[in-house]
């Protein structure tokens, strides 16, 4: 695959995009160039930022992943993005707003660019059991960021890991970064509304709808490094994954990494 043109996005095109689908957002950055749109987002919440700010970076040179991990994208070929909100349920519920953020993107990974995503616990979205999509929610005072690095025209050989694929290469019908951002945002709205209006048990049996996880063979990592296999039966209240080993005992995984097991594994 040759490197695709990568037009740069127009901040007034997107923001025209975005206010015709949604009227949730309130506000809306690009730049060239930053470290982490996390990092930007969490410092400009601590400094009275509202609820609905974007930002959204062509190139981020300290992108963030879960677990200290670095998110590499190049310039322009993907959505390296952050959103802010400020939820007003239970801080217990706010580890939800990782899996809602899932939903709302393979919902319009679907409706914008005719791809099939599914979801891996805890926060990465896939196309043919690749990730295409890695989600890092981090918690500001009262205020959660939500970042989001999205492959959109990456080829096979710009791609960090084997694991990993882009939309070009699954096929999307549009690669235009304008119309998947403002997509993506408008449905974010959309599940969010219902996440505050009727609870995160509504938003979790949507990510559930579209589980690459649960019915798995899994092997969870935890933190400390322990490790534990066994099926992957549901995502309770919180969004922790249950998992039932082969004695039967269920365990309750609030954080960690997952691999999915082959079924001779
Ligand atoms: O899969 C992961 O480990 C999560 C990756 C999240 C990367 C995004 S890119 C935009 C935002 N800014 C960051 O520094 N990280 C997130």
């Amino acid at each position: 695959m040759s490197t695709p043109t990568r037009k740069p996005l127009d901040r007034h095109e997107l923001w025209t995009l975005l206010s015709e689908k949604s009227d949730f957002w309130t506000e809306l950055d690009v730049v060239q160039v930053t470290g982490s749109t996390n990092a930007d987002l969490a410092n400009a919440a601590k400094h009275g930022a509202p609820e609905g700010k974007v930002l959204i970076a062509e190139e981020q040179e300290h992108g963030r992943g879960r677990l200290d991990r670095h998110w590499v994208s190049p310039a322009r070929a993907g959505l390296t993005m952050s959103f802010l909100l400020r939820p007003t349920l239970p801080r217990e519920q706010w580890g939800t707003l990782s899996l809602l953020t899932a939903v709302a993107l393979e919902e319009a990974l679907k409706a914008v660019c005719g791809v099939n995503a599914k979801l891996k616990w805890p926060n990465d979205v896939l196309i043919a059991d690749k990730k295409v999509c890695g989600i890092l929610a981090q918690v500001e005072g009262n205020a959660v960021i939500v970042g989001v690095g999205l492959n959109v025209s990456l080829t096979e050989a710009e791609l960090p890991i084997p694991e990993a694929t882009s939309l070009a290469i699954a096929g999307a019908s549009t690669l235009d970064r304008a119309e998947i951002a403002s997509g993506f945002l408008a449905h974010v709205a959309a599940v969010y509304q219902t996440w505050n209006e009727r609870g995160p048990a509504s938003v979790i049996e949507r990510w559930q709808r579209n589980s690459a996880t649960l019915g798995r063979h899994v092997s969870v990592s935890f933190p400390n490094g322990r490790n534990l296999t066994g099926r992957a039966i549901g995502i309770d209240n919180d969004g922790c994954l249950q998992v039932a080993a082969a004695d039967g005992t269920v365990e309750t995984v609030a954080a960690g990494d997952i691999v999915h097991l082959r079924p001779q594994d």
